[in-house]
């Protein structure tokens, strides 16, 4: 169990976060709320980015992958070697292909700098970089920001294979998309989290 108890995190002089209790099992809870509410940092201090100035956040030390509100590629290096990056020496190039090809990036685009491609593609190689990891816990933060309607429910899919058994925080305003991931959802109000 990934567990936070009564965290509280102070940005800018204010409480974003405070008294905040999550539980987080195997399978997916899915946070939403407007703008501005705490979403990303409640993410970054699931992903150890965010120290809590109070409370207690029981990782167990497991690894950790993100799909980030920004995509994170290094512009200068080609869409499969931004996925190699975080992976073991001994995943192929073309195991990492045949994952971009599944997320519809077109095999054209797999070699060049991802600088070179467009903002949905670029997305699709940060989504691939988090789901081929085998971290125990993801943290997918608006994953399907820039991705075409047509492919969201494929793409939403994946990530729901490739979740499986994992402990996953979804940020989405979309509640289609939590619903596809099968996810429990849960809205963050006052710092803190409301069924
Ligand atoms: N480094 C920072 N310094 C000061 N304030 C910050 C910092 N980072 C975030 N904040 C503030 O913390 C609050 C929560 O930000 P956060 O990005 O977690 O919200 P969010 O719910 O993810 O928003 P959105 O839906 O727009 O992505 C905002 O009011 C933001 O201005």
């Amino acid at each position: 169990m990934i567990r936070l108890r009564g965290v509280g995190v102070r940005l800018g002089g204010r409480w974003v976060l405070r008294g905040l209790d999550l539980d987080l099992p195997v399978g997916v809870v899915a946070v939403t709320g407007p703008n501005g509410v705490g979403k990303t940092t409640l993410g970054r201090v699931l992903l150890g980015l965010v120290v809590p100035d109070e409370g207690e956040v029981r990782t167990d030390g497991c690894r950790r992958a993100a799909v980030f509100q920004e995509d994170r590629l290094c512009p200068h290096l080609d869409a499969v070697a931004n996925v190699r990056l975080v992976l073991p020496r001994d995943v192929t190039r073309d195991a990492v292909r045949a994952e971009l090809a599944d997320l519809g990036l077109p095999d054209e685009a797999h070699d060049r700098p991802v600088r070179e491609l467009s903002g949905g593609q670029r997305r699709r190689v940060a989504i691939a970089r988090a789901l081929l990891t085998d971290a125990p816990l993801v943290v997918l933060d608006e994953p399907l920001t820039g991705i075409d309607e047509d492919a969201r429910g494929h793409v939403l899919d994946r990530v729901a294979q490739a979740c499986a058994g994992r402990h996953t925080l979804l940020v989405s305003h979309d509640a289609r998309d939590a619903e596809r991931l099968g996810a429990r959802l849960v809205g963050l109000a006052d710092g803190t989290l409301v069924p």
